[in-house]
């Protein structure tokens, strides 16, 4: 009988294997988030965009998700039809966004003139992304609630960090493919530079079928607990639940901790091949290498610090020694004299331990604070909060860049150089570490205050 009545979470083989799935639809979803970053140098050479050009492209990403609160709606989807449709959803936006960033890299049409004062080209490869990013932050957030619907009780840190390293291999892979690659295909000396973007295609598609392939498991999950696809009036999502969630603090707190946390790290990356190229005078084949590390280190720490979460706790000393270490590396990287590529590859080794600190402790903390069925819109809406930083900062840096950074411009052999001086935007990053320890620190206090149980084990024995 109790065979008969066991859930499927209870299988390790069942659960590990959803895990890994929907693992690389997200590895997917994050190669095509950073494709263009290490391309920055070729694409101002090549196709005459500036650096506020690829801030504003990068800053795309947020803009339909904060403007037109596509998250928030994506969220409340998640909590009201669940994870399967939303997930084929998502998967599908991600394809779509890509497919117009491709013909915009392309130049599938005439590039040639402006769209409301931007130049044709890069507005239809923002709309690519900002399209691209409704998707892929949707896919977050049902990955997410995917991982708790299997883990929860159980290694859920370990299970997040283990998502979250292999969304990584994806965000390495961007930073350490796309200029060797774009060269190598390249005819005549000219670089093809819409190469790694169509191979960024081919991989969503790819996470499309795992993800579709999910959906059978996930189906097979709800059957074995006796789920139905209706859902049960008492535990549905209502829209009211939005105020309930927003009235906590420690939500507040954990979202705000997000934002400036990740306003410190994401758009750092896309700024940091020309970082070294700039600053350490690293050669443009191996500039992106450097910060590619910064990933890789994240694929075996994140899930080594969630599974110490999960067996001895302390998410709140771990979020907040990860905020101080943000601020410690940054500030380094401010500090013009210290401009060595030993020391650029140091700082992003320690950047890596610090970006797996803060994530490894904060996603699995979310269920601590709100509960299962409001999780999806809890994650949109902290996902939202954070949208505002990943559009806003790399508009920012990218503005400071062109208004207060150039050192020198040059043309040779028709092909223009820009050079920058990268101290005011790393002192930018560092003010977000500064921010962010603080909101640790009150994280913890309202922890101890409200016993939300961050600094306990996720591991119920
Ligand atoms: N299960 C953990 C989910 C969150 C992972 C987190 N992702 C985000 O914060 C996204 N909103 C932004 C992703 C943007 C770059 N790809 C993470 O640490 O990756």
């Amino acid at each position: 009988m109790s065979a008969i009545t066991q859930s499927l979470r209870e299988s390790k083989t069942a659960r590990w294997s959803a895990l890994a799935i929907v693992s690389f639809t997200m590895l997917t979803g994050y190669y095509i988030n950073y494709v263009i970053s290490p391309l920055k140098p070729m694409l101002e050479q090549y196709m005459g965009w500036d650096s506020g050009d690829f801030g504003f492209w990068n800053s795309a990403y947020g803009w339909f998700n904060v403007f037109f609160l596509m998250l928030i709606f994506g969220g409340i989807i998640l909590d009201k039809i669940g994870v399967r449709f939303t997930g084929l959803g998502a998967a599908i936006t991600m394809i779509i966004g890509t497919g117009l960033q491709y013909i915009a890299i392309e130049g599938v049409f005439p590039m040639e003139g402006m769209i409301f004062g931007v130049k044709k080209q890069i507005a239809i490869g923002a709309l690519g992304f900002g399209i691209f990013g409704v998707g892929v932050e949707i896919a977050g957030i049902t990955v997410s609630k995917i991982i708790v619907k299997w883990f929860k009780g159980k290694e859920l840190a370990l299970a997040m960090g283990l998502e979250m390293a292999t969304a990584r291999m994806g965000t390495a892979l961007a930073l350490a493919l796309p200029l060797p690659m774009a060269k190598a295909l390249g005819t005549g000396g000219i670089p093809n530079i819409s190469a790694p973007v169509m191979l960024g295609l081919a991989l969503l598609v790819a996470g499309l079928i795992a993800f579709i392939w999910y959906t059978f498991m996930d189906k097979k999950l709800e059957a074995s607990e006796g789920i139905s696809d209706e859902i049960n009036e008492e535990d549905a999502f209502k829209v009211s639940d939005i105020f309930v969630i927003i009235s906590n603090k420690g939500f507040w707190l954990l979202a705000l901790l997000c934002v400036l946390f990740y306003s410190g790290i994401f758009p750092f990356l896309y700024y940091a091949t020309d970082l070294m190229i700039n600053k350490y005078a690293v050669g443009e084949d191996f500039a992106g290498a450097i910060p590619s590390l910064l990933p890789f280190g994240t694929i075996l720490l994140t899930p080594l610090f969630g599974s110490i979460y999960d067996r001895k706790g302390k998410g709140a000393t771990i979020m907040l020694i990860g905020s101080i270490m943000l601020l410690c590396v940054h500030a380094l990287f401010t500090i013009p004299v210290l401009n060595h590529y030993i020391i650029a590859v140091a700082l992003i080794i320690l950047l890596g331990v610090t970006f797996s600190l803060v994530p490894s402790a904060m996603w699995p903390s979310v269920p601590k604070i709100i509960p299962e069925k409001q999780l999806g819109t809890a994650y949109a809406l902290i996902f939202w909060v954070q949208n505002w930083g990943l559009m806003g900062m790399p508009l920012l840096i990218g503005l400071v860049l062109e208004k207060y950074c150039i050192t020198s411009q040059e043309v040779v052999d028709g092909v223009s150089k820009i050079s920058y001086d990268y101290t005011l935007p790393m002192a930018i990053f560092a003010a977000t570490g500064l921010l962010a320890i603080g909101i640790a620190l009150l994280l913890k206090a309202e922890d101890k205050k409200k016993g939300y149980g961050l600094e306990l084990p996720n591991i119920q024995k």
